[in-house]
């Protein structure tokens, strides 16, 4: 297994299209002998349901996969996962809270790696495909050749980059990990989030109406719990905002377009589509010490309808981001997916970094664009690490300098014992990176024109990620997303978003413009 700290069921989970109950996907493993691909692949293709030789051989091998039951885990204990497919920073949520809060489960919850032995040693020679090692992408050249992001260094003045790290940091304190059910157990996200609406004139969010809308987007955002409203950007946030905008309209001019992508703002003489990338939103994320993370997933469709772009700027101690490609089924044959890892420095730091960076190369930069076909095409992850680097900001304002000394030296004492960073430095900034995902929610995708499932709540929209074609009739669907926050249970509904029958567009592709690239 290629992922660390990830548990087998949340794995195949991040690979359907569809909420699967726990015993199906476990079946699923069974029948595959603890391949995750091939029981995601089996579980998508079957459409939810296994064949019946599968259902007979189950209660042996299950047992096999089974450690002893342990008997009373106390219900206190949450499980702990690196990987939140139902990750709400990756955008809209679809549940509507049974109660105020996700409920008791009726089982004890329990750590799933506590449950599942690992899988079988897969038999190398029978794979038909050589697999690829991880392969880091330490400069922009690279990222843009093996990847659908480009990477714009020091993209902020260093002292907007330190200000606004300061200010994320601070409201962190108030953020909050997810919660959701997985299975019949509830987890929590491993790092802490919040949600911010651009609530300025002329944005399309400042009205009555629209703010209330986006208000309901948001608190889906909290996987269907009862949340306060967005907050509104910050004014470092919004500075940094219309820079990130330049930035990501210039590289849209830039690029072939897909015909599904957002195509509102057609020149009317010249008939071109001047890109209007407007960040109406912005998930942010607080990652503590080392071992904090985001396991892999791509962000939610919901409202950012097919092949969006999003801006992720990173700020303050350098973190990995990972990306991995996700096969379609008719290569799987012919080709592997590779790991791809790739430095995420602050804003204005020059050289520290987990994974040094070559030093011809000027550092890796902390805008991170996740352009097109990345959510449909990739996943992407912030995985845990064994150590991080202190992050010393080069700029602070006068009233946090004196608190951030502080906090700086106490862990550099303490690292330079340890020769890492330890459990008691994990909650100063210095041991902190914050993360911001600046995300443009298209008007045809807005909250009142989701589908509702037969549970009465919003839906989820998902890419075919396993079935690609052209980048025009590429298909997506709608889900039932409720068991994430109604004691794990949802219903079965379940269809393809039409975007002629929905009323959705204008797209790239109405004006008869580039289909795909
Ligand atoms: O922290 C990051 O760079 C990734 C965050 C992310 O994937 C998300 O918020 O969806
Ligand atoms: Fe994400």
């Amino acid at each position: 297994m290629d992922h660390d700290n990830e548990t087998l069921i949340a794995l195949v989970s991040s690979l359907l299209y569809r909420v699967v109950d726990h015993e199906t996907i476990l079946e699923a493993l069974v029948l595959s002998h603890g391949d995750v691909q091939r029981a995601a692949d089996i579980l998508n293709t079957s459409d939810g349901g296994i064949r019946k030789e599968g259902k007979k051989r189950k209660k042996t091998n299950l047992d096999g996969w089974l450690k002893k039951p342990r008997t009373s885990t106390p219900m206190e204990k949450q499980i702990d996962l690196t990987r939140d497919d139902e990750n709400p920073s990756a955008s809209g949520h679809t549940i509507k809270p049974k109660s105020s809060n996700a409920k008791s489960p009726s089982k004890p919850t329990v750590d799933l790696m506590t449950v599942l032995r690992p899988p079988p040693s897969e038999d190398k020679s029978k794979r038909k495909v050589k697999s690829l090692p991880p392969l880091m992408l330490s400069n922009p050249s690279m990222i843009a050749e093996h990847t659908p992001c480009t990477m714009h260094l020091s993209i902020l003045p260093p002292e907007l980059a330190c200000q606004l790290f300061y200010t994320m940091i601070e409201a962190s304190k108030e953020w909050q990990r997810n919660k959701w059910w997985l299975f019949d157990r509830i987890v929590e996200s491993p790092h802490r989030t919040s949600f911010y609406a651009r609530l300025e004139e002329g944005d399309g969010l400042a009205d009555e109406r629209d703010s209330a809308e986006w208000q309901e987007a948001a608190r889906f955002w909290y996987n269907g719990r009862m949340t306060d409203s967005p907050k509104a950007f910050p004014p470092e946030m919004e500075q940094a905002c219309k820079i990130i905008e330049k930035v990501v309209n210039e590289e849209l001019r830039k690029r072939k377009r897909y015909s599904l992508e957002y195509g509102g703002n057609q020149d009317s003489g010249s008939g071109t589509i001047n890109p209007v990338w407007k960040a109406n939103v912005a998930a942010s994320n607080c990652y503590e010490g080392a071992k904090e993370s985001v396991g892999f997933h791509s962000d939610q469709l919901t409202y950012l309808g097919p092949y969006p772009t999003i801006a992720s700027l990173s700020l303050g101690t350098t973190r990995v981001f990972r990306l991995r490609e996700v096969i379609p089924t008719d290569e799987i044959d012919s080709r592997q997916a590779r790991t791809f890892n790739i430095p995420l420095p602050h804003n204005s730091v020059r050289k520290t970094s987990v994974i040094p960076l070559r030093k011809t190369e000027p550092h890796a930069g902390p805008l991170t664009i996740m352009h097109a076909s990345c959510q449909e095409k990739f996943k992407h992850a912030v995985p845990p690490q064994s150590a991080i680097d202190i992050f010393r900001p080069t700029f602070m304002s006068s009233s946090r300098a004196a608190a951030n000394t502080e906090a700086v030296s106490s862990v550099s004492q303490e690292a330079s014992i340890s020769g890492e960073t330890t459990a008691a430095a994990a909650y100063s900034p210095s041991n902190c990176r914050i993360n911001i995902t600046f995300r443009f929610y298209r008007p045809d995708f807005r909250p009142h024109s989701i589908p509702k499932c037969d549970c009465g709540v919003p839906t989820i929209l998902r890419p075919d990620m396993k079935n690609r074609t052209d980048g025009r009739t590429d298909r997506y669907w709608w889900a039932c997303y409720a068991g994430a926050q109604n004691d794990g249970k949802g219903c079965k509904f379940w269809k393809v978003m039409d975007m002629d029958k929905e009323g959705r567009g204008p797209c790239v592709g109405d004006y008869g413009s580039p289909r795909s690239p």
